[in-house]
């Protein structure tokens, strides 16, 4: 969990500190004060140098700044870590992780693990399936010590065919050897992605059962199979496509997420509104599977008053108020959190932002 976070030239920041409470902090301030950059910096160190927000990367550095900087203590257990990471507009130049110079931003990553909930969550349910494929093995690395070697000798794998179907001189042997190596491993990533689907398909009904009673949400996982076909049979089977494609269509990497209500592909159906709904619902569903891992995952909602009508907002602040996370919210002010906020605003660490400022304004220990 985050224990401190300090901000040089970052977005709007010239300098800012924040430092959260392990369970509920709540940031206040003005469109443009700064809410949404806060939860930015902190998911840029947990997910290895990503934003939520799309956009160019180099728009992080702050307009006229050389680059901005971001230190954050960060607790697991009994130790705590310090990490700094000083970016340019032109890419990461500088990464200290408790004095010493990991390999990537990346690898860090599992110290903190950290979810948003944002307008753009709705793309879970409407977008491509990387999306979904890429939000599951989230949690299977966070989670499944095996997932993240199983993941890179696949990948190697997939790149070594991939190449190997763009080469003049293609020979046979070489790709039969690629096939068994990606079959082997897709086989291994699908068995660990099936199991962990299982739960966090289980603990998505409930936290719909909460959110949305009326939405009957299904989730499957396609291999692109036939019925009782293997990866080699179906790497053999679309060879000579694949050669005259230049990639692999067959594999790990191609796996779909189908999420359907009421026994329709959800994209297909449903409201945007009911989209944000399941799609918040797979977020809060990975919680309980990474508290059970014993990691303590930061939870970033933005801008939650005007993402969810008033109710829904009243039960995911219930939600959120239980279980072993840390949550930061963004809204302009606390009315716009409405009545729920009296409940579990009492235990909550407050800030307000303006101008780029940060400023604490609860007295909580
Ligand atoms: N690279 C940058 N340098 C300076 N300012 C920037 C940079 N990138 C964004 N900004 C500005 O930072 C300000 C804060 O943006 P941010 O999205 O964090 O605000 P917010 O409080 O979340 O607003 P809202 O409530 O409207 O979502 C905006 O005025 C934006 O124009």
């Amino acid at each position: 969990m985050l224990t401190d976070l300090r901000l040089t030239d970052f977005r709007n920041y010239r300098e800012a500190e924040l430092a959260p409470a392990p369970g509920l902090n709540l940031i206040f301030g003005d469109n443009g004060s700064g809410k949404t950059s806060l939860l930015e910096a902190i998911y840029f160190i947990g997910s290895g140098g990503r934003s939520f927000r799309g956009g160019r990367l180099s728009r992080l550095v702050r307009d006229g700044a050389p680059a901005a900087t971001l230190f954050a203590r960060v607790a697991q257990g009994e130790l705590e870590h310090r990490l700094g990471v000083r970016r340019s507009p032109s890419g990461i130049d500088s990464l200290k992780l408790n004095g010493a110079t990991p390999g990537a931003l990346s690898d860090v990553a599992a110290l903190l693990p950290v979810l948003a909930l944002h307008p753009q969550s709705v793309e879970l349910v409407f977008g491509a399936s990387a999306l979904r494929r890429r939000f599951v093995d989230w949690g299977m690395f966070h989670v499944e010590h095996s997932f993240l070697p199983a993941w890179k000798e696949a990948n190697t794998a997939l790149k070594h065919r991939n190449a190997l179907l763009r080469s003049r001189r293609i020979s046979p042997r070489e790709l039969t050897y690629w096939d068994q190596k990606l079959a082997a491993t897709s086989g291994s990533i699908e068995g660990l992605r099936s199991g962990y689907l299982q739960r966090l398909k289980a603990e998505w009904k409930a936290v719909l059962a909460l959110l949305a009673p009326e939405l009957k949400g299904d989730l499957t996982l396609q291999t692109g199979l036939r019925d009782g076909e293997s990866y080699l049979d179906a790497l053999t089977r679309t060879r000579e496509d694949d050669l005259r494609r230049g990639f692999t269509q067959t594999g790990f990497h191609r796996s779909e997420l189908k999420i359907t209500v009421g026994g329709t592909l959800a994209r297909d159906r449903i409201s945007r509104g009911q989209a944000k709904v399941l799609a918040y619902g797979l977020v809060l569903a990975q919680l309980p599977l990474i508290a059970a891992a014993g990691k303590v995952c930061t939870l970033l909602v933005d801008d939650l008053g005007s993402e969810l009508d008033q109710d829904h907002r009243a039960t995911l602040l219930a939600f959120l108020a239980r279980g072993a996370h840390q949550t930061l919210i963004t809204a302009v002010d606390r009315e716009q959190l409405g009545p729920a906020v009296v409940e579990t605003g009492e235990a909550a660490r407050m800030f307000h932002v303006e101008h780029g400022r940060v400023r604490r304004i609860s007295d909580d220990p």
